[in-house]
This record gives C-alpha cells, structure tokens and sequence, in this order.
C-alpha cells in the first residue's frame, strides 16, 4: 500500500511553488486547503471532554519494576502489588508521591555539582516517569537550568565521559537506505514530537557531533513539563552526520561515528531519507529541527516545511517568536502602545540561522502593526563577526540576510560605533559571544534611551553578550533586560530591584507542540508564531509589566503553554490547517479552545495499573 508520504509528497512538490513564504497561500487556495485538511485516519470528534487514564499491562513482576513507564517505586498500590505479582518485590510499606519527592529532593541536593545534579535526575527518568515529571513540574524553576540550558550545555560536551544508557534513536550515515526499517525499532507505536539534531551547533558551543543527544532529550522534557504532551509519545533523534570536531572524534570514547561531517548533497539527502522514513510510520508527527548549524538551518527548513506534514525550526521559529514577545512586552512596560514597535531602532549582533530567525519574525510584527515591509527593514542594523553587514557583504552572509543589508553606513563598521551612531532603542544579542556587550556600548544605550532594551539571547549563560547584574549596575536600574539562559534578579546598592528576565524559547515551541498535536495541525506557519508572540506578550497585567517583567514566571510555563495553544490554534483554524475533527465551539470561541488545550495535558499522576491477562 502506498504510504502517506509517498501519496503526498510530490502533490506537496507541485504545489511549492505557490506555497513557499505564504502560508496564506494554503488558505487561498482550495486545492491545497483540502489537501492539507483532509484527515488521513479519521478519529471521532474532539470536544473538551476526557476520559480518566487507566493503564493495562501485560507484564509481571520485575518487568514492571524496570518499565519507566510502569514502575511507580515504592507507590505501587496494594492491588497493583496484588495483581503484578510484586508482592515481596518492593519494601512492604506503601508510599505517596509526596514521600517519593521528598526523598528524591533531598538526595539530589547531596549532588555537588550541576553536571551531577544533571545526571541524578536523568536517572530518575530512566526509572520512574511519572515522579520525575512531577519533580519537573513542582520545582521547575530550580530544575529547568539543570536539564536544561545552561547545564545540558555541559552535559552535552561530556556525554561521552558520563554515558550511561541509551535513549531516543540515533540515525547515522553508516545507516543509510536503512531509516525506513529502522524507525519500526522504536519500540511504541504512537509518536507525536520528534526533536532532531545534528550536533552541528549546539547551544553556541559550537559542533558537538553525536554528543548533542541531551538537547532533543532535554527539549522533549520540557514539551512534557511545560505543555503535558505525552512522555511516551515524545522521540529524541540524533542524526550523527559525523563530526568536524577534531578532538571528540579522535577520542576513543567518543560514541558517534569518528568520521568529518557529510556535507552537500549528500548531507541533504539523507536528511530526506530520514524525514520519507518518519513520514511513513508517523505521518502527523511535529518535527522540530534543533541546534542545526547556520549553514545548513534555512536550507533544511524551507526543505521541508511545506513539504511534509509539521515541521519547524526551534532555534529560528520559536526564538523569533520569544523575541517578538519580549520586544512588545517591554512596549508596555515603556508605556507605549505594542503597535510603535514600527518604530524601534534595532541593532542585532549574529546573523547566523537564529539572529536572521529573529529579526525576520520583527519584521513579520512590524508589518503586522501597519508598517511596509521595506520601512521594517530599514529599522535594523545587523552585524556579523566582521561588522556591520553593509554593502559588502552580499558574499558573506546567506541569502536570507540580503534584506538587511545598510547602504548607508560602512560595511564592517564595529558594534560600538554603530550603537553611538544610530542609538538604538533595542541592543540584540544572537552572537554567542559571551562579554560582546562591554561597559561602554551598554552605557551609550543608557545615554540614548531613557530605558534602553538589552536582550542577550544566547546561551548557555558563558555565551550571554552581558550578565543581568553589570546591565543594571551600568544603566542605574533603567535598563529592561532579558536573555535567553535565566540569571537572578538583581538589587542595586541602593536596594531597587531590577528584574532579569528569560526570554527563552521555552515559552513558545511547547504550547505549539500542543496545539500541534491536539488538533493534528497538518502545517507550521509563522503566522502561529506571531499569535504566540502577541498572546504571551498580554499575559502579565500592567503593573507587574510596569516593574520590569516580561513573562510570566516559570513556574506557571503550564498556563502559558495553554494560551500559546490556543493562540496557535485558532489561527490553525482560520487557515484551514486542523485535521482533527473538532466541533464548532472550538472552532470559533477562544475561551472553548483554551480550556480544551488544558484538558489535553498529560498529568504526572499515577494513574491506575490494571493487569492485562498474558495470552
Ligand atoms: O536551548 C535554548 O535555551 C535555546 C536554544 O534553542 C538555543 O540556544 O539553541
Ligand atoms: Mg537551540
């Protein structure tokens, strides 16, 4: 039987042409609206009801014990202990999550460094699922920078070192014409995200070739923790392509193949292979590309994004998204209204995949508020690592960045000069330069803007362009400030409290996830972005706005998911991109959607354990 892939693919092919950079297009046109709206499985129809999760398992004994997704520890109840046949298995007293947590908590502030905290915890998701998402949940804040950035930076450069056991699924140039067999190796039958990487950039620590697992890992565990997505529906890939880091690959306890990167063509269809081959056993699968390098990131996307079923790029898509957040909140916390972001002046340091990601997805808001897409241009000044991209510059940079090309300043020209030159009312930093932003550019701004906006975006934090403190202290308190690895608040001598914000992509790809997989969104637009960006800049009333926050906690991530989804979804339905059947109150009452994106989270509850006869 032909796949859905194979069915689709070369209509999807035919119809590029009118799809590439307007999605509006898919609307537009009928052909392709029915296309994409059809349901390939048809299901019954959603409404915000359901159903309380029961788990039946065939297995018995230790087997349950040693299923991450089974075993609850000592909370097995008395008839589970019963039925499994665990009876003697586990010591005799019963237990809560409460008690699980307590323990767990204590042991792991033993831990003495991140790396092992890092490690403790990715052992308690090898052995209990349920109790590390709710550890996740309960102390997210606390935990979010060990299993995340910065510390999975860390993890990342030494997965070879700290190896202990596999998870996810690795594809590797030495499997090639062998990805469509290999993905009926994944052991569950359902998946409804896939995080993808090559190891190529990860973070702005540069190629770490297979080493780069934890980051899929990592992301996947925050889909679950932030938006309640499915922990056994969730796939983290590698694509070990190899690696042109010298030293990994001559060490011999490196874990990918020791051999330089595949590039070209070649690079580019096993890629190819890779998505035909998910496609065929997942074909509504989201696929989110991750920490792909510059080179190769655009190329990928646009690949790939109407093409198949849900793709996007994370570190393009959602980290525009996140920027467009920060840029509107911080309007209102300036008091001005969120339509004069027409009227910033912006200078963004990095023009790799992520800088361009970002300053396009202003652009898209700017246009959005009124203004023309050329004046929106004129409102940036990138640089590179050589300077200013100014007329020479054609050569270096990608296509992609052409747009953003100065005729009027000297191509090259350094950061500072251009800062005391065009006094930007907004500093960006995508340069994974860690110090890039020195005392006297943050001083300047301070000197041109009565609250300069100072956004060093990269990550981990030794890659930050400024620290949280030196920002405030440099700007007496006046600046806003938001990066994409957390720091802490700051007080300054004279006790104001200046708040340092996450504008992490965290806030947008797991509600998107959501959304995605609720309603089976058959294609990613940046028009869903941009709702995500408008809808979680609205979150936090005026007056927290007014002191300087731009998110909301990360503690209440859950609820921010919700709106992202429901912001993402609604515009899924105006553009005709839902292929789950859904009722007309979803369709066209927001408040129904939001409450429905809610009911979709998977909770990390132990559900009941039901014993399934063995045949
Ligand atoms: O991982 C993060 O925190 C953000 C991100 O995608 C990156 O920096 O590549
Ligand atoms: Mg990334």
């Amino acid at each position: 039987m032909p796949s859905f892939l194979s069915c689709v693919a070369p209509l999807c092919r035919a119809f590029r042409p009118l799809a590439i950079f307007n999605h509006k297009t898919h609307r537009q046109n009928p052909l392709f609206a029915a296309l994409f709206s059809s349901s390939s499985r048809p299901r019954s129809t959603v409404s915000a009801e359901r159903s309380r999760e029961v788990i039946k398992t065939k297995q018995r004994r230790l087997s349950v014990i040693h299923d991450p997704y089974l075993n609850r520890g000592t909370g097995f109840s008395a008839d589970e202990r019963e039925r499994l046949c665990l009876r003697g298995l586990v010591p005799p007293r019963e237990q809560q999550l409460e008690q699980q947590i307590k323990r767990v908590m204590a042991t792991y502030y033993r831990q003495r460094s991140n790396l092992d905290k890092f490690q403790y915890l990715s052992l308690l998701m090898d052995r209990n699922t349920v109790l590390f998402y709710r550890i996740l949940n309960d102390y997210f804040p606390e935990l979010a920078p060990i299993v995340y950035t910065p510390t999975v930076g860390e993890a990342c450069q030494k997965f070879h070192a700290i190896y202990r056991r596999t998870r996810g699924m690795y594809f590797s140039m030495d499997d090639r014409n062998h990805f469509r067999t290999m993905v009926y190796n994944w052991p569950r039958p359902h998946v409804d995200v896939i995080v993808v990487t090559d190891g190529s950039r990860v973070l702005a620590l540069g190629d770490l070739g297979c080493n780069s697992m934890n980051i899929p890992i990592g992301k996947l565990a925050l889909y679950v923790s932030a938006a309640g997505l499915n922990p056994l529906r969730v796939l983290p890939v590698v694509l070990d392509v190899g690696t042109d880091n010298d030293e990994l690959r001559e060490n011999s306890l490196y874990l990918g193949l020791p051999k330089k990167r595949l590039k070209g063509q070649a690079y580019l269809e096993l890629i190819d292979e890779w998505i035909s081959a998910i496609r065929q056993r997942w074909p509504d699968v989201l696929i989110q590309f991750e920490d792909f390098s510059s080179d190769v990131a655009n190329t990928l996307l646009e690949r790939h994004r109407y093409a198949s079923a849900p793709v996007f790029n994370d570190d393009i898509q959602s980290t525009g998204c996140v920027a467009v957040a920060t840029i509107l909140s911080s309007l209102r916390a300036r008091g001005k209204p969120i339509s004069a972001i027409t009227n910033e002046t912006i200078v963004c340091t990095g023009a790799g995949s992520a800088g361009l990601g970002v300053c396009h997805a202003i652009v898209d808001a700017m246009v959005d508020a009124g203004s023309s897409r050329d004046e929106a241009y004129s409102r940036f000044y990138v640089l590179d690592k050589d300077g200013l991209l100014g007329e020479g510059a054609t050569n270096r940079v990608h296509e992609s960045a052409h747009k953003f090309i100065r005729s009027d300043l000297e191509d090259g020209m350094k950061l500072e000069d251009v800062v005391r030159k065009v006094q930007p009312s907004i500093l960006l930093g995508l340069s994974g330069q860690g110090g890039l932003f020195t005392e006297q550019i943050i001083r300047d701004m301070a000197k041109f803007q009565k609250q300069p906006v100072i956004l060093p975006m990269s990550n981990p934090s030794d890659a930050s362009e400024c620290t949280a403190s030196d920002t405030f202290r440099w700007t007496n308190g006046r600046a806003i400030f938001a990066s994409g690895s957390p720091f802490n608040n700051v007080t300054l001598g004279d006790g104001q409290l200046c708040h340092s914000n996450q504008a992490n992509n965290v806030y947008s790809f797991p509600g998107l996830g959501l959304a995605v997989t609720a309603l089976r969104i058959s294609c990613v637009t940046d028009s869903m972005f941009l709702a995500a960006a408008k809808r979680i800049a609205q979150l936090l009333p005026d007056r927290e706005v007014q002191n300087g926050l731009l998110f909301p906690p990360v503690k209440d991530l859950r609820s921010v998911s919700a709106e992202v989804a429901a912001a993402v979804g609604m515009v899924a339905v105006e553009e005709g991109l839902v292929r789950e059947q859904i009722d007309d109150k979803l369709r066209t009452d927001a408040k129904a959607m939001h409450a429905f994106m809610h009911s979709q989270m998977w909770q990390p509850k132990y559900s009941h354990l039901v014993a399934e006869q063995a045949v």
